[in-house]
């Protein structure tokens, strides 16, 4: 896909802007703080109706005003689409083509990202939470289903977790009140795992491939599913008893400590080159490399599940590669995928490398110039 025209008002510090895009590369330059995150931003919320940096959605609205406005103009294989999404301190609205979507899940899909920035090698070095909001933020685009059943698993999940801290039942007593909150988790919850399961898989064959291709076939990658209990089925109805059979085990700790133990909100995902553990022993450049060969990985997944290449937002990432990587990375994808950088300098971009690329200049929330 390809985006031709974004355009925001009172998005954080750009009051109005509006710029149309006519090549596969485009580059934003300018000194730090100027608003070059803020676009490729603007693109991500677009698409996901969330920024990548923020859950407060207020902090997306300009200083001086009640809501913000985000646009763009789509170009698909098989036609355009327009994109609306507003958004104010009491909610969101979105629209596409005109028409008014009732759940943000219908919108989201309709445009493509993915986005790599600095802090994405949390990924890889983070808490567990944070591959976790990978993973959701990821399957939820190209699946917006997946999306309903997360939502519908952290209601039942608070709900839980409140009948716990509430109750003292004794060791044996039969609960039937728990039960019908284990058998809601437990719906949900393996609806989640078995999607999450399934998604792993394919990112694992991409970033392994894609990841021997970057070290020159050195290192060999490998991404593996960790759950909160080892899934022994694939069928749905198995996995659906596993899971109950593990919240009964449970069950006396869970209401000592008021949580819920078990379920896809304890997963992880680990990662390993050459079978060692890459968060414990890789270096710093290895699990930069791991990180980024995952987002390449989702380009290709993307373009596997939805028949169309994302767009890629570069954010403040090419600096931190070396001429090597830099080149992979731009071979690999200026043919085919839309790409937004942003950059402080044009000199940490090798812009030999590039065929066509258009160069907008950032100040002050101004965006100028096409070349
Ligand atoms: N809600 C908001 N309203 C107005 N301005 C905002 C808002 N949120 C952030 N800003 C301003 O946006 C600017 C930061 O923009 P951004 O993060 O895009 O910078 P940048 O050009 O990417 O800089 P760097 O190169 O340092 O990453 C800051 O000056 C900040 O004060």
């Amino acid at each position: 896909m390809f985006l031709n025209r974004l355009a925001l008002r009172h998005y954080r510090n750009y009051e109005q802007i509006e710029i149309t895009t006519t090549n596969n590369v485009n580059i934003f330059v300018g000194p730090n703080a100027q608003g070059k995150t803020n676009l490729l931003e603007s693109i991500y919320v677009l698409a996901m109706t969330k920024s990548h940096r923020t859950h407060q959605d207020k902090e997306l609205i300009g200083w001086n005003g009640e809501q913000t406005q985000l646009y763009a103009e789509i170009q698909k294989k098989y036609g355009s689409c327009k994109l609306d999404l507003s958004i104010t301190t009491k909610g969101k609205k979105a629209k596409i083509n005109g028409l008014e979507q009732k759940k943000l899940s219908n919108f989201i899909g309709a445009l493509n990202v993915v986005m790599f920035a600095p802090e994405d090698l949390e990924i890889v070095k983070g808490t567990p939470g944070v591959r976790r909001r990978f993973l959701d933020m990821e399957i939820g685009q190209v699946q917006p289903s997946y999306l309903y059943d997360l939502s519908q698993y952290q209601k039942i999940l608070v709900q839980r977790n409140n009948y716990l801290k509430q109750s003292f039942p004794g060791k044996s007593t039969p609960d039937a009140m728990l039960d019908i909150w284990n058998e809601q988790l437990a719906q949900y919850g393996v609806k989640i795992m078995k999607k999450r399961q399934s998604f792993i898989k394919k990112l694992q064959q991409w970033a392994e491939t894609i990841h021997r291709g970057i070290t020159n076939d050195s290192e060999a990658l490998l991404i593996r599913y960790a759950p909160s209990f080892e899934i022994e089925a694939e069928d749905e109805s198995v996995l659906l008893n596993q899971f109950m059979i593990k919240l009964s085990l449970v069950r006396d700790q869970e209401f000592r400590r008021g949580v819920t133990l078990v379920g896809p909100h304890r997963d992880d995902l680990l990662f390993y080159i050459n079978d060692k553990e890459v968060q414990t022993y890789g270096s710093q450049g290895q699990q930069r490399t791991t990180a980024l060969s995952l987002k390449l990985a989702e380009i290709e997944l993307i373009h596997e599940e939805v028949g169309e290449y994302p767009l890629l937002l570069l954010d403040d990432v090419l600096s931190e590669l070396d001429e090597y990587r830099q080149t992979q990375l731009i071979r690999t994808f200026q043919q085919k995928v839309q790409t937004f950088i942003t950059t402080t300098g044009l000199e940490s971009v090798h812009l030999d490398q590039l065929d066509h690329a258009s160069v907008f200049h950032v100040l002050k929330g101004n965006v100028s110039g096409r070349s």
